[in-house]
């Protein structure tokens, strides 16, 4: 692998200490960092370089997926950490920034191949990538990429700014927009998986009813008040990560592809989604705010008595939406999609029904987290199930990457310098284009805000909204306790003979 300079902005955060770190030092273990490796942790707050590391050794202790336990590896591990002040609006500190990487390239006699990682509030995007072109700190004689997190914008208008400005630093060959959902190693796998798992005839005849997407969450706000009480599920989870696992699910069927055709084809998706109304969106979406409730058995407040969090808030923490997606083949197919906070459980399923003329239903399920895996099964309509057995097609190795952290493969993806699990800009764009008339409506009050209990499964609209249609939402358990819940998970016939 190419050398590489770590430019990290936001090195005393939380998402550097909970993610970064943690996948950097997993990669090391791993042995996929770079030979020839610096990274440059830039903040405010005073610090010396000896402070930094012992920092990032605790993040390590706190959150590492591999024990940290020899204490010569984190020692090699961390000699490749400096820690540098930067204030993002002073152009000065670039100046400075740039000598600094300059010295540590000489001294490592390595090319000055930077990945400048923005690992700061969203604010900070546009200055920063203007102070990295002004000051020369991408101009050197090697590669430069920008990741950046989300959000991507607030809105169309504001993305399309955003992205222009980026542009003004970066080409678009050379930004990492990351979505973790991209990251996930059940998403990865997805297409593979449905590959060995049918055949495109089997998708064909047996015809696919409908196709639901949940990502449910039991936590609350937490203490992302500033930023949640503005972005709301649909801007926090719907536009990015639930839009891109619906992409990466109808380009695989039928039209499995080449990872090279993989933005090609996410692109069509986005193209062949039925656009809203604003005037419509009340009856495809679901907006839902959750109220007091109870959480693994203990009282929880509602949204507008969390910490900063006004009491007349309008803020969704949930959204249900009947999605169709005008292709010949997923025409007469509706795909149900629904995120929220304070739900009953945490999971991220996806279930493909098939159409059936009996109780009994098919399903395909695909469990992306906190369980991964994919399984058949055969169940009753209704809340009931009995499972049977389903034949075995082809030999699966869909726990290969299990455990594995999103932030492993994707920071590992930038240094090697491929895209294929980062969201293109016209992704983005097209989501944003989607989801406008939904945040128009919003805002004009044109969709009912539905307070749900927390620990339950949202909004009784939301299983109206399938109930229309003739479904429901497989795998809500209504009547158990919530702890209750996950044990009650299905757990069928594991597809890897
Ligand atoms: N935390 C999470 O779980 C997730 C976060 N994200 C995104 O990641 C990004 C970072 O989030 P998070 O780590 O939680 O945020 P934090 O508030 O924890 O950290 C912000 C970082 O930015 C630095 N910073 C703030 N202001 C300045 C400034 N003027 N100049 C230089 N550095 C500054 C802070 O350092 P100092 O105070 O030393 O200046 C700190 O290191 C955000 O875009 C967020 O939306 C995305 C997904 C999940
Ligand atoms: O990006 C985000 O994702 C998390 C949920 O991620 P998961 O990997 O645990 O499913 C969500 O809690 C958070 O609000 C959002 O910003």
């Amino acid at each position: 692998m190419e050398p590489a300079t770590f430019v990290l902005f936001g090195a005393t955060g939380d998402l550097a200490k909970r993610k970064i770190y943690p996948a950097l030092f997993q990669l090391f273990v791993d042995q996929k960092l770079p030979s020839s490796f610096s990274l440059i942790g830039l903040g405010r707050r005073e610090l010396s370089h000896e402070t930094f590391r012992s920092n990032v050794e605790q993040s390590l202790i706190t959150f590492s997926r591999s024990e940290v336990k020899d204490a010569d590896v984190v020692k090699k591990f961390l000699r490749a950490f400096r820690y540098h002040v930067l204030d993002v609006d002073r152009k000065e500190d670039y100046t400075k920034l740039l000598q600094v990487i300059e010295e540590r390239e000489e001294e490592l006699n390595i090319t000055p191949n930077r990945m400048f990682y923005l690992s700061v509030g969203p604010e900070f995007f546009e200055t920063i990538a203007a102070n990295i072109h002004e000051s020369g700190l991408g101009s050197a004689n090697g590669w430069k990429r920008l990741v950046i997190e989300k959000p991507f914008g607030h809105d169309l208008v504001s993305a399309r700014k955003l992205n222009h400005k980026l542009n003004q630093a970066f080409d678009e060959a050379e930004i990492y927009r990351i979505d973790h959902y991209l990251g996930k190693p059940m998403v990865q796998q997805m297409g593979q998986l449905l590959h060995s798992a049918l055949s495109e005839q089997d998708l064909r005849t047996r015809d696919i009813a409908s196709i639901q997407i949940s990502a449910n969450e039991t936590l609350g706000v937490e203490e992302r008040a500033g930023y949640y009480d503005h972005a709301g599920a649909i801007r926090d989870m719907f536009q990015n990560h639930m839009l891109q696992l619906l992409m990466m699910l109808t380009i695989e069927l039928p039209n499995r592809s080449a990872v090279e055709e993989v933005g090609k084809l996410k692109r069509k998706v986005m193209k062949t989604l039925k656009p809203l109304n604003k005037m419509d969106v009340s009856h495809h979406i679901v907006r839902g705010q959750y109220g007091a409730g109870e959480i693994k058995g203990g009282q929880v407040v509602g949204y507008t008595d969390e910490p900063g969090i006004a009491l007349e808030s309008q803020n969704d923490t949930f959204i249900a939406a009947r999605l169709q997606v005008n292709d010949p083949f997923w025409k007469d197919t509706p795909i149900y999609i629904r995120t929220g906070k304070r739900l009953k459980e945490k999971v991220t399923r996806i279930v493909i029904e098939y159409k059936s003329r009996g109780p009994l239903k098919d399903l395909l399920i695909v469990e992306i987290g906190p369980n991964e895996g994919i399984f058949f099964q055969r169940s009753q309509s209704g809340q009931e199930r009995s499972d049977i057995e389903m034949p075995v097609r082809s030999q699966l190795s869909f726990t290969k990457e299990g455990g594995k952290d999103a932030y492993e493969t994707l920071i590992h993806d930038a240094l090697i310098g491929d895209k294929t699990y980062f969201a293109h800009w016209d992704e983005v764009e097209l989501s944003w284009e989607w989801v406008q008339p939904i945040l128009d409506a919003y805002r004009e009050n044109l969709t009912p805000l539905h307070i749900y209990p927390a620990g339950s499964y949202g909004p009784h609209e939301a299983d109206e909204l399938l109930e229309r249609d003739g479904f429901h939402w497989w795998f809500d358990f209504k009547n158990v306790s919530n702890n209750d819940a996950t044990k009650g998970d299905i757990h069928t016939y594991e597809y890897n003979t």
